[in-house]
């Protein structure tokens, strides 16, 4: 494939969690052909924190379920923990995406019939830890995000900001090599946003936990490590 000369927001290496190289993505509906993704390249280490910006409708949530495995790109590769996500069957990919990654959405996902500390336990469920661990792990965690009060309460029962730090907690239960969070803050309002965001960056502090987060927030934005801004199908380090 012919590559650009746009200068790479970083290139892969050692401690590598998470990559993309010449990430493309066409959506065709019958005559109607967008290409949203052309050439993205990205590399993310261990611990570290990006935050991706743009405006509405560049793609910013195409890239991430790209990144996180949920959709495939239309050329170019992902790998997650050194892994190529294009070359494993659909089993191995949901294996990887669950052992090394997290994910956190704008509206929070939590599942609605089941309670907090259910909630958080399931990821460990599903990659076989058992039961007991796995709810001392999501209790801790709870407690650690200020829900420790809380654990028996389904979503419904919960605040806005309170589903948001439940789901953050879901999404980081099992350590993994790196979240997503796609608008992971965008509706709650500003105390309540930077209150989650904070968690976030102090869980990535303490778990080691490489955070890739989409806002549409410049303020909430400038506290990651690195800002990516995503126009004309690329990624381009955001100048302050
Ligand atoms: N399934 C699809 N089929 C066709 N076009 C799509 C599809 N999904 C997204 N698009 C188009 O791709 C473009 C990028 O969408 P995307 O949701 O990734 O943008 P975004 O940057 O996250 O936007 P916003 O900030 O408004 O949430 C949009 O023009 C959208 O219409």
């Amino acid at each position: 494939m012919m590559r650009n000369s746009s200068p790479q927001p970083s290139a892969p290496g050692p401690g590598t969690v998470l990559s993309a190289a010449g990430v493309a993505k066409t959506y065709q509906e019958g005559k109607l052909r967008t290409d949203v993704l052309r050439d993205v390249d990205l590399s993310v280490r261990r611990g570290e924190t990006v935050a991706i910006i743009g405006a509405s409708g560049t793609g910013k949530s195409t890239l991430l379920h790209i990144l996180g495995g949920l959709d495939a790109p239309t050329a170019g590769e992902v790998s997650v923990d050194g892994t190529v996500m294009s070359r494993l069957s659909d089993r191995a990919r949901g294996e990887l995406r669950n052992r090394a990654l997290g994910f956190v959405y704008q509206f929070h996902h939590l599942l609605p019939e089941f309670s907090a500390i259910e909630n958080v336990c399931m990821p460990l469920l599903i990659r076989g830890t058992a039961i007991d661990e796995a709810r001392h792990r999501a209790i801790a965690l709870l407690q650690r995000v200020g829900l420790g009060e809380r654990l028996e309460h389904k979503p419904g029962e919960l605040s806005g900001g309170e589903r948001q730090r439940c789901a953050v907690a879901r999404a980081l239960v099992t350590r993994p090599a790196c979240v997503l969070g796609d608008e992971p803050t965008g509706n709650l309002d500003e105390r309540n946003a930077a209150q989650v965001y904070d968690l976030m960056l102090e869980l990535n502090r303490e778990i080691g936990t490489a955070l890739v987060l989409v806002t549409h927030d410049p303020k909430l934005a400038a506290r990651a490590g690195r800002v990516l801004e995503l126009s004309g199908g690329r990624l381009h380090p955001h100048a302050a």
